[in-house]
């Protein structure tokens, strides 16, 4: 099949090389001409493990290209995807401006049976709306619009593409959901379950999933600050609460509040249409607010625990490990917080990404280790795997202060305190330090207070 995608970033580039990789003809437009510059170089322009190769592979077997040019692309597609993006606008609302353009811009051009398909999240109503658009734009009724959410994750989009827990298409005709089905063959071939529905219900599927997601993570979150209070520790209570297969144990890492360019936009943009259509969403108006509140809480303890004109040492900008995206990370609302409480920030990330231009104001290190020398307080505050294997006498050797915050749960509390550090993680009991260094108790057995976040 000849599939064009719209939108070279996350999720085109991954839908692209998917599809490709699934034996489709495809060719991924975006308007930044750099962008589609680099990609003809075969240099991938975001870091997601996996995806350079698998393009490197796919060009070179001649089954995916790049362009800027979409009015030609189109011409001779049976399908065209619209993944360009859909960030929040200043209400909360969602910005439909580049999925409108693009739609509008490429209308003209397309063939007459071809399905344009929405691919970036879109509010409920779009594709329908997108329909009249496009049929407004030919004068004439002939392009079906389906709907075609995605629910990869960045980190492991490309195993989350191939291998989906579903596959939702929205189709209002019978034209489209053949063209889809036949074009998830493979996917669905190999066991992928594949749900036809209304494109309405495809959308609000879209929205519903991450705003379910969202409210687990929120609700561990505030579990933590509860085992805090009582000397609990929220990593047991998330296991004992997950097994129940019900609650299952998936999303329920306590941390700093989540970030990305899905959970924050997409919860605001759930509650918004929740209050245009007169139907409230009061479960996610306090999850957005409480999401935000605790960034700026552990802000706050950050603060407190380091002297005045102090150093901390941030380790992690990008929102989440595995990728170099700072969208809404936790980063980007604590480090200024920091800076303008007259710390000095020292940072690290694997992959920064645009954090450092976004966070120019803090002091970059190409080591985590190096990040730390001389800081009065080291903050974890993205799980990436080389934060879990520090090597944790070095770091107190290279800190001036002894206080480490683990604001993802991911160091060994009592390794710590056998390092010499003082530990705290969120929602866990405080590592007794100096009784462990002499050698008495485990972790647990004498608590210390923590403020809660
Ligand atoms: N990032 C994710 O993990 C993820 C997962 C599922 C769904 N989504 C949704 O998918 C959509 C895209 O997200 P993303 O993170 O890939 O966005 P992104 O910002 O990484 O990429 C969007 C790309 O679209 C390009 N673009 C804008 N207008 C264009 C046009 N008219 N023609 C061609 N290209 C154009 C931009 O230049 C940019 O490169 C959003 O709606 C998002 O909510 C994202
Ligand atoms: O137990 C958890 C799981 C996640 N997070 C945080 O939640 C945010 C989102 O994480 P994740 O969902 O893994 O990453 P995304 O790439 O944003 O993916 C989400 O958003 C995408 C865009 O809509 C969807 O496609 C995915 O299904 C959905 O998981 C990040 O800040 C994580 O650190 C936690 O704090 N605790």
């Amino acid at each position: 099949m000849k599939i064009v995608i719209l939108g070279a970033g996350y999720v085109g580039l991954t839908t692209s090389a998917c599809l490709a990789e699934l034996g489709h003809q495809v060719t991924c437009c975006d308007i930044d001409a750099g962008r589609v510059a680099a990609l003809n170089r075969a240099e991938t322009p975001i870091y997601e493990p996996g995806l350079g190769d698998l393009i490197k592979a796919q060009m070179q077997a001649g089954r995916l290209a790049f362009a800027c040019d979409a009015k030609q692309a189109v011409g001779t597609a049976n399908a065209v995807f619209l993944a360009v993006g859909t960030p929040s606008s200043e209400d909360g609302d969602i910005d439909l401006s580049y999925v409108e353009a693009a739609a509008t811009e490429i209308a003209p051009y397309l063939p007459e049976g071809a399905v344009l398909v929405v691919k970036s999240t879109v509010v409920a109503g779009t594709a329908q709306r997108l329909k009249r658009l496009v049929d407004t734009r030919r004068g004439r009724d002939d392009i079906a619009v389906a709907s075609n959410p995605e629910f990869l994750r960045e980190g492991s989009a490309i195993e989350d593409f191939l291998h989906a827990d579903r596959i939702i298409i929205g189709v209002d005709d019978a034209q489209s959901e053949a063209l889809l089905r036949t074009l998830y063959r493979p996917l669905t071939r190999a066991g992928v379950p594949l749900l036809a529905t209304r494109t309405v219900n495809a959308e609000l599927i879209k929205y519903a999933a991450n705003a379910m997601l969202a409210l687990k993570i929120g609700f561990i979150n505030d579990v933590a600050d509860l085992c805090e209070a009582l000397g609990g520790d929220v990593k047991a209570v998330a296991d004992g609460i997950g097994r129940d297969h019900r609650i299952g144990t998936a999303f329920l890492a306590a941390g700093p509040g989540f970030g990305g360019s899905c959970f924050p936009k997409d919860t605001r943009a759930f509650a918004s249409t929740g209050r245009r259509y007169g139907r409230p969403q009061p479960l996610i108006e306090a999850l957005i607010e409480g999401n935000e509140a605790r960034k700026g809480a552990l802000a706050q303890r950050i603060i407190h625990a380091a002297p005045r004109h102090g150093r901390v040492a941030i380790l992690g900008t990008s929102f989440k490990a595995n990728t170099d995206d700072v969208r809404e990370a936790a980063a980007l609302t604590i480090v200024p917080r920091l800076i303008e409480a007259g710390l000095e920030v020292h940072a690290h990330d694997p992959q920064p990404g645009a954090a450092k231009r976004l966070l120019a104001a803090a002091h970059w290190h190409d080591t985590a280790l190096a990040a730390t020398r001389d800081a009065d307080v080291a903050v974890i505050l993205t799980e990436w795997d080389e934060y879990r294997t520090l090597d944790l006498t070095q770091l107190a050797r290279a800190m001036r202060g002894r206080l480490l915050l683990d604001f993802r749960n991911i160091v060994v509390a009592q390794e710590a305190a056998r390092a010499g550090l003082d530990y705290q993680g969120l929602g866990l009991p405080a590592a007794p330090s100096a009784q462990i260094r002499r050698g008495q108790g485990a972790a647990g057995s004498l608590r210390v207070a923590a403020s809660p976040a």
